[in-house]
């Protein structure tokens, strides 16, 4: 049996248990089960199960924002209207076969803004060119789920799952559980907070299914079983998401409304260039770049060529993003910061 048919074996288990305290623990296991298989489908160790990788687009400017969404609901459009980049948009589905960069200019950032080819539903486990396009927006510091505000809101939920299925976690922080594998000394588990979503038995039956003997683990917020078991694979991504409701020039006002008034949400219409500034810079926001402006003593800085950082960037980043040699041989650095910035900062 391949690992696909193994991981519809499980979800079919799974749709049949009936979710209650009694069967929270057997699910838990069946939940670990599914997540060491869909890790297997799409991040194989050996070349036989293929897959896995996203398109090949260097990484360029100071961060990559990627835009997701079923065929047609305007994704080139949207990257041929703010960048210099023309990608074909047409009528019909799939126009986009490939990724295609764009440069997005604001602030004196230059963000990557990727075009890609709609998925459908199943992308993730390999359908069309699907599971390409979620392996690149593994490697976003953005993803821009774009949704046609004229269709079912179904949309959303779809693109979810197909995100979620290949270890992406939208607008959320990585749980705070700190895991220590060790040689000896058994199963150490230590709380700091009651777990009223998961408990103690469902964790260690999910170490010992890892075959997970001997290791600490220290639990600092209440988590669910799921967020156990990310900890464990540990190679989740944590990517803050826009989603981005595009085509409002075809629906009412007041459906228009509903939507801009939902959480991490930007309505547009690309069509007739609706709402597009403040897009990017609500795009510039989740980002939380820092702009670093670079001078010599005695003179002051060039306020129109920033180096542009992520948050939590470090000095020897500002080095490499000035040259590759220059950290090797660093020895000190006179960092001046606005007093606001200093109270983000801490
Ligand atoms: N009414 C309306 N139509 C739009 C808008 N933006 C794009 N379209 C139309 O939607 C259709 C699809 O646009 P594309 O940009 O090709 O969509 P896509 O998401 O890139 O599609 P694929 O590459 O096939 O996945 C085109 O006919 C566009 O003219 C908009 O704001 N309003
Ligand atoms: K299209
Ligand atoms: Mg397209």
């Amino acid at each position: 049996m391949g690992i696909v048919e193994k991981i519809k074996e499980i979800e079919d288990e799974m749709a049949r248990t009936q979710k209650n305290k009694a069967t929270e623990y057997h699910l838990g296991l069946l939940k670990a089960k599914l997540a060491r298989y869909r890790a297997q489908l799409l991040e194989p160790t050996g070349k036989s199960s293929g897959g896995g990788t996203g398109f090949d687009v260097q990484k360029s400017g100071d961060a990559r924002v990627a835009l997701i969404g079923f065929p047609s609901v305007g994704k080139s459009t949207l990257l041929s209207k703010c960048t210099h980049t023309q990608s074909e948009c047409a009528a019909y589905e799939f126009t986009t076969l490939t990724a295609i960069p764009g440069v997005l200019e604001y602030e004196g950032a230059r963000i990557q803004l990727l075009d890609l080819p709609g998925i459908v539903e199943g992308a993730s486990q390999g359908r069309g060119r699907g599971r390409q396009v979620v392996a690149t927006a593994k490697t976003a510091d953005l993803i821009l789920i774009m949704l046609d505000a004229t269709k079912s809101d179904e949309q959303r939920r779809l693109l979810e799952i197909e995100l979620d299925a290949v270890g992406i976690r939208l607008n959320k922080q990585k749980p705070d559980v700190v895991f220590k594998r060790k040689t000896t000394g058994g199963i150490t588990i230590n709380k700091t907070v009651p777990l009223t979503r998961t408990d103690e038995k469902t964790i260690r039956s999910i170490l010992a299914s890892y075959k997970l003997h001997n290791c600490d683990v220290m639990i600092r917020e209440d988590i669910t079983t799921d967020e156990f078991i990310d900890v464990l694979i540990g190679t989740r991504k944590y990517v803050p998401c826009l989603y981005v409701y595009n085509k409002i020039d075809a629906i009412s006002l007041e459906q228009m409304d509903k939507f801009a008034r939902e959480d991490h949400t930007v309505v547009i219409s690309c069509e007739l260039g609706l709402n597009l500034d403040y897009l990017i810079e609500r795009i510039w926001e989740e980002l939380g770049l820092v702009k670093v402006y670079t001078k010599k003593r005695g003179a002051h800085p060039d306020l129109a060529d920033p180096i542009c950082l992520r948050k939590g960037a470090t000095v020897e980043g500002v080095c490499n993003g000035i040259h590759r040699s220059l950290a090797a041989n660093f020895r000190y650095a006179l960092v001046w910061v606005s007093a606001e910035r200093l109270r983000l900062l801490d």
